[in-house]
């Protein structure tokens, strides 16, 4: 089907299939797993579960935020690892934590541009093994022990290292800090709770409510479809079948006990209330409609449009609003258009945030330029099988999850229409409509 954007004339991406592995904290299950080896194990399922000729893909695309020194580039390493032929090519794309979307966006553009019929797209981050970069000290000191050419001049060079220097430089809290602003991705929570006068508890009972939809959804054998399996190392006898971050013990008496981590005098974000540090990856085949067709495919679902929008770093959590209102001028479409929203849960506080700026048409006025407010964002149909401060968040991968979980919840409950949406940290959002047949 051709679909009218604006004056343009688009024929949708056909999303033929998706999975991803369980979601795991970071330092827990597949700590050992690195992010490309992760990535390879999920294209390898994918390939096999859509039986699609290897010789038919033109590019694996994929996305990853921090991004392994033993594995530059990290999708040409995924598409070798996962045995796709020397000739498919590969390429990285880093968008924070829309970077799992992003592959999928930049795959759909270079099928409509006629530059490539088949691609593989996706995400993969182990926040266990993100990379440390040492002072510049250090790395001297390291440089100096490498070039020693006996014990002693070794320990000479080794002498020369103070406690302080030890201290990595970048370190994850420092990943998940905005350069430009200075703030910590959780310290931009706190802004946004701030100017939106969100308390702790509306904040904790969010998070209870992820906790509970996902606890839910897990035991209903919801995520079955989508999730493949890990065999873990080191003797690949134990295998992890289900995202492990959901707490089944989950109450407002155990959240409200917990410290702010993030403003420790005055804060409202707490461990709790904010996604965990996660491990994942998915992966999705994509092609345009007409192509699905022509190979005899009934895809999982569509991507019908797309949008991006940048705002202030410091209030990057309100990017979904700013990328949602692009989206809709693009499609011509409302928000109550859209049968489930699927709002990327980095904190509590931020989803919230978009809540009541999605439904007030002072904030519609004042930065979105327009004269209503974009309408409400239904609680009821807004992450039914609960978010990533249940599921976890691995930041390269998320976008590529939202897409594939989306899909299958309008599948189970035979609707039409999604909204999948998130903030990017630099301050960004990203926007995309869905569909299923
Ligand atoms: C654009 C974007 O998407 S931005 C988002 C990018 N991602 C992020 O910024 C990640 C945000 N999250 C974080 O940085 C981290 O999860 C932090 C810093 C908040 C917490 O990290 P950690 O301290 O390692 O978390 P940890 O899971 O150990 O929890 C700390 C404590 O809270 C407790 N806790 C955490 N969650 C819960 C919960 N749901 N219920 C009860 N207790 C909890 C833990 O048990 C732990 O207690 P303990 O110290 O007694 O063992």
């Amino acid at each position: 089907m051709v679909i009218q954007q604006g004056n343009d004339m688009k024929e949708r991406l056909a999303i033929v299939d998706g999975i991803r592995s369980p979601f795991c904290k970071s330092g827990t299950s597949m700590a050992n797993i690195l992010a490309d080896d992760l990535g390879a194990v999920i294209v390898k399922e994918l390939i096999a579960r859509t039986e699609i000729d290897l010789k038919l893909i033109d590019e694996l695309i994929f996305g990853n935020v921090g991004q392994p020194a033993n594995a530059p580039n990290i999708a040409r390493v995924i598409a070798l690892k996962a045995g796709l032929p020397l000739e498919v090519i590969a390429h990285t794309v880093h968008r924070n934590c829309a970077s799992g979307m992003e592959s999928v966006t930049t795959g759909y553009d270079k099928l409509l541009a006629g530059n490539a019929n088949i691609l593989i797209a996706g995400g993969t981050e182990s926040m266990s093994n993100l990379p440390f970069n040492f002072s510049k000290k250090m790395t001297q000191v390291f440089e100096n022990v490498m070039k020693a050419k006996s014990i002693g001049q070794k320990l000479s060079a080794i002498s020369t290292l103070r406690p302080a220097d030890l201290k990595p430089v970048i370190s994850i809290v420092e990943g998940l800090t905005d350069p430009v602003c200075g703030l910590s991705m959780g310290q931009t929570a706190e802004v946004l709770a701030r100017e939106f006068a969100i308390t702790r508890a509306e904040q904790d009972q969010f998070a209870l409510q992820s906790h509970l939809k996902a606890a839910k959804a897990n035991e209903a054998g919801f995520f079955t479809q989508e999730i493949h399996p890990i065999m873990l190392p080191p003797d690949y006898s134990h295998v992890q079948f289900n995202d492990n971050a959901i707490r089944h013990d989950q109450s407002l008496e155990k959240l409200a006990k917990l410290k702010p981590f993030f403003d420790r005098v005055a804060g409202t974000v707490t461990a709790a209330n904010a996604c965990p540090i996660t491990d994942g990856a998915g992966a999705v085949l994509i092609m345009l409609e007409s192509k699905a067709k022509e190979l005899g495919y009934s895809p999982l679902g569509y991507l019908k449009a797309y949008s991006y929008a940048g705002l202030q770093p410091e209030r990057m959590g309100l990017g979904p609003v700013y990328a949602t209102s692009k989206l809709l001028d693009k499609t011509g479409m409302a928000i109550s258009d859209f049968d489930l929203v699927e709002l990327n849960e980095a904190f509590a506080a931020q989803v919230i945030a978009n809540q009541k700026a999605f439904a007030s048409a002072v904030f519609a006025q004042r930065y979105l330029h327009k004269d209503k407010a974009l309408g409400v964002l239904n609680s009821d149909l807004l992450n039914v099988n609960g978010g990533a401060i249940a599921l976890g968040h691995p930041v390269g991968a998320t976008g590529t999850r939202l897409i594939i979980t989306m899909l299958n919840a309008l599948r189970r409950r035979n609707k039409n229409s999604g909204l999948v949406t998130l903030c990017i940290g630099g301050g960004q959002g990203a926007a995309i409509a869905l569909e299923v047949e």
